[in-house]
């Protein structure tokens, strides 16, 4: 049974429909890379799964149930979201942020435990922040602050992971580190991924499965060397590209023409 399913799903926006019948499945211990130009669809079919927005048609479906039937505590044991977009509001900790990824086991009135505080650990030593536990997320740098997020949809510990952009704003080794521990992750204890990105060849490079988004319908979707085609980037992203072989592995290797 694949962990996650969409079923025809269209949504949006009240003044506009963004996803057009999309149709997909992600199986458990998988990563897929949602593609695609900006405004594309891949944020409001992350937001439609985690029920930010409602489905006007369609299901949507983790472990086999409706998302639309699960309470926002069962929703938080089994699906974590590192998003795009949100700003550090209080001057909490970098630590303190990421218990926060614990409430949906513990609920907000008990105690923190001797298991909460082992997945902290572990979280924040993933994420390379160990050292900078103790920052004020109003006081650290962007990247930084990505990582936080990562972190503290980690110390969720749920099946299914969904993170909107992942390594914007990290740096080289970064971007390499946190797409090899999510990808090692998925591999190596079934966590199941869906992540969003720009970047076609760390897409490539780290996913299972990739689906490319145009306009709100599927574009294309299959392994990287079935989606990242020469014609087809050239056609959704309406500019030239040369795809060649990976000097190293076997993925497809996408360079932009001038
Ligand atoms: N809150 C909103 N209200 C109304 N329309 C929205 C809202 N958020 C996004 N949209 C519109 O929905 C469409 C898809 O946006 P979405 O954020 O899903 O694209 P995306 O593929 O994630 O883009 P990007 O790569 O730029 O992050 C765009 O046309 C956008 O203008």
């Amino acid at each position: 049974m694949p962990e996650i399913q969409l079923e025809n799903v269209t949504c949006g926006y009240p003044n506009q429909e963004v996803l057009h019948q999309v149709s997909l499945a992600v199986e458990p211990g998988k990563v897929l890379v949602l593609l695609g130009p900006n405004g594309s669809g891949k944020t409001t079919l992350l937001r439609a799964l985690f029920q930010l927005i409602s489905v006007q048609q369609g299901t949507i479906l983790v472990e086999g149930q409706d998302v639309q039937r699960l309470s926002r505590r069962e929703m938080a044991q089994k699906l974590a979201l590192a998003p795009q977009l949100e700003m550090p509001q209080w001057p909490m900790t970098i630590e303190e942020t990421v218990q926060l990824g614990r409430s949906a086991h513990r609920g907000w009135v008990q105690p923190f435990s001797g298991e909460d505080a082992e997945h902290v650990e572990t979280a924040l030593a993933q994420a390379g922040l160990t050292e900078l536990r103790a920052k004020k997320i109003t006081e650290i740098s962007g990247g930084e602050w990505r990582r936080t997020l990562i972190a503290r949809a980690l110390v969720q510990q749920t099946k299914v992971l969904c993170l909107d952009e992942p390594t914007t704003g990290l740096d080289l080794k970064y971007q390499v580190e946190v797409l090899s521990l999510i990808r090692d992750l998925a591999h190596e204890r079934e966590l199941t991924v869906l992540l969003t990105i720009h970047d076609l060849n760390l897409a490539s490079c780290f996913a299972d499965q990739i689906v490319l988004l145009a306009g709100g319908e599927i574009a294309a979707l299959g392994t990287a060397a079935e989606v990242l085609t020469e014609a087809r980037l050239s056609e959704v992203y309406q500019t030239r590209v040369k795809v060649v072989p990976h000097p190293e592995y076997q993925t497809p290797l996408v360079v932009p023409l001038l």
